[in-house]
């Protein structure tokens, strides 16, 4: 018992003030974790909305776009939530009833009240952007034009939403915000990554944007686009060329095939066994082809097919005119454009079109895509519309003519070639948003993407957690190494002893 109490008495350990210090230390320390962990807590995540409408010459789609709302200088992810495709076709097709165009707009951005919660309608921007089906119909009616933006105006403006304005984009926008939307959602201008070209192919015209070493904007300046992103410049290189869209560039064709007014086409590009009875108004009736409109021809011609892949390309080769060039290097109709650069994300209806070809892998070599393209074309057509009883016809007749112009655009076109082809991939949407033109505009006129790169970016709540609890730790050893002179200098053994 005697020398059990002389060791308390020895070992400064038991002393209160030691003990008193020890507790304060461990309760200071728990209490640091605590806060640490409870009160740097990260808030449930509010978000922010932006909703833009794509009003394209065959249809009109809406995209609802969502990104965190706490996230300083807005520089949190923009993600696409929601889209919606507006029923029937494109604004420019109601000019003779501007009203329709407005109407049409309606069950969208119903839709759109209900999937953006109604405490953010107000605060929510709302942009509608038309493009080169619009842009033909302000060339031939610039008061039709007007007045169907009035009365999408007077629909939108029914909406809760702040509404932003709806306008024709210039064919430079259209593909440079495709630039930006692709690179934007691979995170290549966040990381300053070299970029992807975009190829965007719409129905009344279609756009090529791509960044190359070779161009610096002196050659051909109206191709040119400056962007300062993330602290990089960029100086991008954009065309679009208008009535080149694959439905426009279909009428081009045909155009082509009945210059001299005959009665009947047979077409290399429609499948055998398709025969269809056409206007000649209808087809001249867009200003891509109506100053070529036949002298004297009957009111309509019959429209037959021959399923002829090699002759297709010929017919189709001739909507390019491949003869003048003033630049050190052309795509066609005399368009400057630098040598290909990178790889190529191709949307829209190179995707849809390739996609229902089967033909989205690039790896496949192009001489084997012509073969497969070949032997779709020669198909009967009651065998096709038999294969795809849930198709559109209208879709379903031009998709052997698609195809064609798809791979001439890219190979004669633009000079992609059976090495480079394998640089393109045909993109439908990247991480769940589509790829397209309306979430880089919306960027654009929401400030979105920072000039300059943000600044390094705080502790996500895990690190900063950890780390506290280190430092604590960290903290509490050498607090026990501080009291070492009151350490017991010899063993329990030798004490007894
Ligand atoms: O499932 C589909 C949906 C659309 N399209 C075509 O894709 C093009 C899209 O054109 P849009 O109206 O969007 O563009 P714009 O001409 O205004 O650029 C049109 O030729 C449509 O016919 C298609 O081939 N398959």
């Amino acid at each position: 018992m005697s020398a059990q109490r002389e060791m308390k008495e020895k070992n400064p350990w038991h002393t209160p003030v030691t003990i008193i210090i020890t507790v304060i230390g461990v309760i200071a320390i728990v209490a640091l974790v605590t806060v640490a962990v409870v009160q740097n807590r990260p808030l449930p995540q509010k978000y922010k909305y932006g909703i833009v409408l794509d009003a394209g010459s065959s249809h009109t789609a809406l995209y609802i776009y969502e990104w965190p709302a706490e996230k300083d200088n807005n520089t949190g992810r923009v993600e696409q939530k929601h889209s919606c495709k507006v029923d029937g076709p494109g604004i420019s097709s109601y000019a003779s009833a501007p009203l329709k165009a407005g109407q049409s707009l309606r069950e969208c951005m119903q839709k759109a009240e209900k999937w953006v919660p109604s405490k953010r309608h107000h605060e929510t921007p709302l942009y509608l952007g038309a493009t080169a089906g619009m842009r033909l119909l302000n060339m031939v009616d610039s008061v039709a034009s007007e007045d169907v933006f009035q009365a999408v105006k007077e629909a939108l403006q029914k909406f809760p939403f702040s509404y932003q304005g709806a306008r024709i984009l210039s064919g430079q926008e259209e593909g440079a915000f495709g630039w930006v939307t692709v690179n934007y959602l691979d995170e290549r201008l966040k990381q300053g990554l070299e970029t992807t070209g975009a190829l965007d192919l719409g129905g009344a015209s279609t756009q090529i944007s791509f960044v190359s070493d070779n161009y610096d904007g002196s050659e051909s300046p109206n191709n040119s686009v400056n962007f300062r992103l993330y602290g990089n410049d960029y100086n991008l290189y954009t065309h679009s060329f208008l009535c080149y869209g694959k439905d426009q560039a279909h009428r081009l064709k045909l155009a082509h095939q009945t210059q001299s007014g005959p009665n009947a086409v047979a077409d290399p590009c429609s499948h055998p066994g398709y025969n269809a009875t056409k206007k000649y108004s209808v087809l001249y009736d867009s200003p891509c082809v109506s100053d070529r409109k036949p002298q004297g021809a009957p009111a309509t011609f019959h429209h037959t097919g021959t399923g002829n892949l090699q002759q297709c390309q010929e017919v189709v080769r001739n909507v390019f005119n491949f003869t003048d060039c003033k630049y050190s290097h052309c795509s066609f109709n005399g368009v400057f454009q630098p040598i290909l650069q990178g790889g190529f994300g191709a949307f829209s209806a190179y995707y849809f079109v390739m996609d229902f070809l089967n033909l989205t892998d690039t790896t496949v070599p192009l001489e084997a895509v012509k073969e497969q393209l070949k032997a779709y074309c020669a198909t009967p057509w009651d065998q096709i519309v038999q294969q795809h009883p849930k198709a559109k016809l209208k879709y379903l007749a031009e998709y052997c003519f698609s195809g064609t112009y798809i791979l001439s655009l890219l190979t004669e076109g633009y000079n992609f070639t059976s090495v480079t082809y394998s640089d393109i991939k045909f993109i439908e949407k990247i991480k769940g948003s589509d790829a397209g033109w309306t979430l880089g505009y919306m960027l654009n006129l929401t400030n979105m993407i920072p000039a300059e790169a943000p600044d390094f970016p705080p502790l996500p709540h895990a690190g900063y957690v950890s780390i506290v609890t280190i430092i604590a730790v960290l903290i509490f050893i050498l607090f026990l190494f501080s009291l070492r002179p009151l350490w017991p200098r010899c063993s329990k053994q030798q004490q007894i002893v």
